[in-house]
C-alpha cells in the first residue's frame, strides 16, 4: 500500500508553536542573537578550513538597531547568510534546522559552538512582531533575497539589494495591547538588559548605537546626549577563562554583580570537568546567609548555561537541599535541551553533573574546615543549621555526605568541634558520645545531669538547636560509637561488683519511699530512683523512653494539637542531705513527704526548662515551708 504523508495545517501549526512553546516573549531576542552567532560561527569555520577567505575573527559582529518611531528592531550579522534555497527551506519549513544539519555534517569542532538544533527559534520573533522581514546575502553570492511574513498567511520571497554578505532580521514590533507591553522591546534599556541576561557570553560582539550623557567639550557643567557605538555583551565568560588568569577581586566582583550580594563570598569553587559529562562550574559559598535563607521564599538553584546562552536562572536540580546556600552557575554543551530551551529533556546528564558538584562542594568545605578553621566556623554559623536539617531529612539517608561537616560545641574544648575530633579524644573506658540539650551553651553548662560526666573528665557535646537531637538520632552512631544523652537511662559507666552491690543495697533502703513518691506524682513520672549522674545537685530528671524531655519540649511547641509525652524519671542525689530530710519526713509525716516530693519534681522541671503545671501551687508550697 502506498505510504501517505502527514498533512499539517501550517498556519495553525505556526500559530500553535508561536503561542505555546515559550513562556516568556522576551526570549525572541535570545533566539535571534543565537542564530546570528551560529551564522557567524559557520562563516568562521569556513575561514578556518579554506585558506583564501581573508576573514579573521575580529571582523565579525552582531548589530542591534532600534527605531522606536517606526517600531522597528533590527538584528543583523555578517555571518554566512542564506541563499534563496536556504531561505526557502530554513525559514519556510517549520522545524528544519540548517544549523543542526551543519553541526552533523562538520562534526563538533572546538572553535565553533553552534546553538540551534530544533529549527523553531526564529519563529519566536512572531510573538512580538506583526511583520518579520529577513534580508540575506549568502557569503560568496551576488544576489541578496528578501523573505517577508506576518506569521499567519505564508511568506514572500523576492530579490533585493544588500551590499554585504550576512543577514538582517527586521522586526515590526506589535502595538501595545491591554495586557501586553510591546513598547519595551523598543527601549534601549530593555534591550541592553535582555542581552546581558541571556546573551552576555555570546562569543562575538553584540553592538548597538546607544545614547550617552556626556560633559560638553570645553564646559564644566553642561551635558549633551551623544550617540556612541557600544558592545553590550561581555563575550568571554569568566568561568571559561583559565583559573590562574582570574584574580580574587575579579571572582568576587562577578559574584556581587551577578548574585546581588554586598559582601564577599566565603569561598569560590571554580571547576572545569571533561569526560562523560563536560562542564564548567563557578560556585560561591556566600559570606552571609541571605536574609530570607531560612524561609519558604528562598529559592535554591544554579544558573544553567548551554554554550554561553542562559537556559535557566535557577536550576534547582543541580543542588541538594542541604547545599541550597550555594550560588553560581554551570555551563555545559552536553545538555539535551527541550525545544523551548526552557527545560531539559531528560535529566541524566544533569543528575551526573549534580552528583559531581555535590562531591566537589563537600570536599571544598572539608578543606576549609581543615585549613581555615575560623572561616569554617563562620560558615557553619550561617549555614550549619541547613546541614543539620540535611542529616535529619530522609531518615538520615544523607549521613555519609554530611556527618563530617557538622560541628557541635564541646564542653572541654569550649568551641565547636567535629564528630571525629570528639571521637579521637574519647577515653579508653568511654562507651558513648555524650550530648546535652538546652537553649544555650550557658544553660547547658549549668545542667545537673552533666555533673558526674564532667567530673569523670568526659567531653560532652552541647546541642543548642532544636534540630540537633533529632538529627543525631538519625545518625544513630558515628565511627561505631553510639550517641547518648546525659539524661538517658544508661550512661554506660563501668561499675565494679562491689559498687554495684552497694548501689543495690542503697536503693533497697529507699525502695518504699520511692514507691510512695511515685504514687504521689502519679503518671507525671514513670519512676523515682537514686541518681548515677548527680554530684552536688539534689535532683534532676532523666528520660527512659525513645523520646527525650528536650524532644517533648520541641514537639509540643509546634503549632499542632497533638501533644507528646516523654517518660520522665525523677532522680535523687544519694549524697545530698535532701535525701535524708525526705526519709525523715517519709517516716514521720507522710503529708510533708508528699509536699517535698512535689517541690523536688517541680524544681527538676524548672532546671530542665520545662514549664511547671501549677506555678501558684508551687510558690504556695515554698511559702508554707518558710512559715
Ligand atoms: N541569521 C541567520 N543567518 C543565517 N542563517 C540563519 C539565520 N537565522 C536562521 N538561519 C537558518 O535558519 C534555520 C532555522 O532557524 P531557527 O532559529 O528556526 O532554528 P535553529 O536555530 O536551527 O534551532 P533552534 O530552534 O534550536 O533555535 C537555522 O538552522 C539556520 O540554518
Amino acid at each position: 500500500m502506498a505510504k501517505k504523508q502527514f498533512k499539517a495545517e501550517s498556519k495553525r501549526l505556526l500559530d500553535l508553536m508561536i503561542h505555546s512553546i515559550y513562556t516568556h516573549k522576551e526570549i525572541f531576542l535570545r533566539e535571534l542573537i543565537s542564530n546570528a552567532s551560529d551564522a557567524i560561527d559557520k562563516l568562521y569555520y569556513r575561514s578556518l578550513t579554506e585558506n583564501n577567505t581573508g576573514l579573521s575573527r575580529e571582523d565579525f559582529e552582531i548589530r542591534l538597531d532600534i527605531n522606536s518611531e517606526e517600531r522597528i528592531l533590527t538584528i543583523s550579522d555578517n555571518g554566512i547568510g542564506m541563499t534563496r534555497e536556504e531561505l526557502e527551506s530554513n525559514l519556510g519549513t517549520i522545524a528544519r534546522s540548517g544549523s543542526l544539519a551543519f553541526k552533523k555534517e562538520k562534526e563538533a569542532k572546538d572553535e565553533i559552538d553552534i546553538i540551534g538544533q530544533f529549527g523553531v527559534g526564529f519563529y519566536s520573533s512572531f510573538m512580538v512582531s506583526s511583520n518579520v522581514t529577513v534580508i540575506s546575502k549568502a557569503y560568496g553570492e551576488e544576489q541578496a533575497y528578501m523573505w517577508e511574513s506576518t506569521g499567519s498567511d505564508g511568506y514572500t520571497l523576492t530579490e533585493c539589494d544588500k551590499p554585504n554578505y550576512g543577514t538582517e532580521i527586521i522586526l515590526k514590533i506589535k502595538e501595545n495591547h491591554e495586557d501586553e507591553n510591546y513598547d519595551e522591546f523598543l527601549q534601549e534599556y530593555k534591550i541592553r538588559g535582555l542581552v546581558k541576561k541571556y546573551s552576555d557570553y555570546i562569543r562575538y560582539p553584540i553592538k548597538m548605537n546607544t545614547q550617552q550623557r556626556k560633559l560638553k567639550e570645553g564646559t564644566e557643567d553642561e551635558y549633551e546626549t551623544v550617540i556612541e557605538d557600544q558592545t553590550l555583551n561581555s563575550m568571554v565568560p569568566i568561568w571559561r577563562k583559565n583559573k590562574n588568569e582570574i584574580s580574587t577581586e575579579e571572582y568576587h566582583h562577578f559574584y556581587q554583580e551577578k548574585f546581588y550580594d554586598f559582601s564577599d563570598p566565603a569561598k569560590v569553587i571554580h571547576t572545569n570537568v571533561e569526560g562523560v559529562s563536560t562542564y564548567n562550574a563557578l560556585l560561591y559559598i556566600p559570606g552571609k546567609a541571605p536574609y530570607n535563607y531560612y524561609t519558604k521564599e528562598y529559592e535554591k538553584g544554579l544558573q544553567l548555561y548551554s554554550s554561553g546562552v542562559l537556559i535557566m536562572d535557577k536550576c534547582a536540580d543541580l543542588l541538594p537541599d542541604y547545599f541550597s546556600f550555594v550560588k553560581g552557575l554551570v555551563d555545559s554543551q552536553d545538555l539535551s535541551l527541550n525545544i523551548s530551551r526552557e527545560m531539559l529533556q531528560h535529566d541524566r546528564q544533569l543528575k551526573a553533573i549534580a552528583s559531581r558538584l555535590e562531591k566537589k562542594i563537600k570536599s571544598e568545605l572539608l578543606e576549609m574546615q581543615k585549613t581555615e578553621r575560623e572561616k569554617y566556623e563562620d560558615f557553619f554559623k550561617n549555614f550549619g543549621l541547613q546541614l543539620k536539617y540535611g542529616l535529619y531529612d530522609r531518615f538520615g539517608a544523607n549521613k555519609e555526605m554530611l556527618q563530617d561537616l557538622v560541628l557541635f560545641y564541646s564542653s572541654t574544648e569550649n568551641k565547636p568541634v567535629t564528630l571525629s575530633e570528639y571521637v579521637s579524644r574519647m577515653k579508653l573506658d568511654q562507651k558513648y558520645i555524650y550530648y546535652a540539650c538546652g537553649d544555650s551553651v550557658e544553660r547547658i553548662e549549668r545542667l545537673p545531669q552533666t555533673e558526674m560526666l564532667k567530673d569523670k573528665g568526659f567531653e560532652i557535646l552541647y546541642f543548642t538547636d532544636d534540630i540537633d537531637e533529632f538529627a543525631i538520632r538519625m545518625l544513630h552512631e558515628f565511627d561505631g560509637k553510639e550517641f547518648r544523652s546525659v539524661s538517658s537511662d544508661d550512661l554506660g559507666f563501668e561499675e565494679s561488683e562491689t559498687d554495684k552491690e552497694a548501689a543495690r543495697k542503697e536503693a533497697e533502703d529507699y525502695q518504699d519511699m520511692f514507691a510512695f513518691m511515685k504514687e504521689t506524682l502519679g503518671d507525671k513520672v514513670s519512676e523515682v530512683r537514686l541518681s548515677q549522674r548527680l554530684k552536688t545537685h539534689p535532683v534532676c530528671l532523666a528520660s527512659s523512653g525513645g523520646l527525650s524531655i528536650e524532644m517533648e519540649k520541641i514537639l509540643n511547641a509546634m503549632p499542632n494539637d497533638e501533644k507528646v509525652k516523654a517518660e520522665k524519671v525523677l532522680e535523687i542525689n544519694a549524697g545530698h542531705q535532701v535525701l535524708q530530710a525526705l526519709k525523715k519526713a517519709y517516716e514521720s509525716d507522710k503529708e510533708k513527704a508528699g509536699k517535698y516530693t512535689e517541690l523536688l519534681y517541680n524544681q527538676a522541671l524548672l532546671i530542665e526548662g520545662v514549664p511547671i503545671e501549677d506555678p501558684v501551687a508551687f510558690s504556695n508550697a515554698i511559702c508554707d515551708l518558710i512559715i
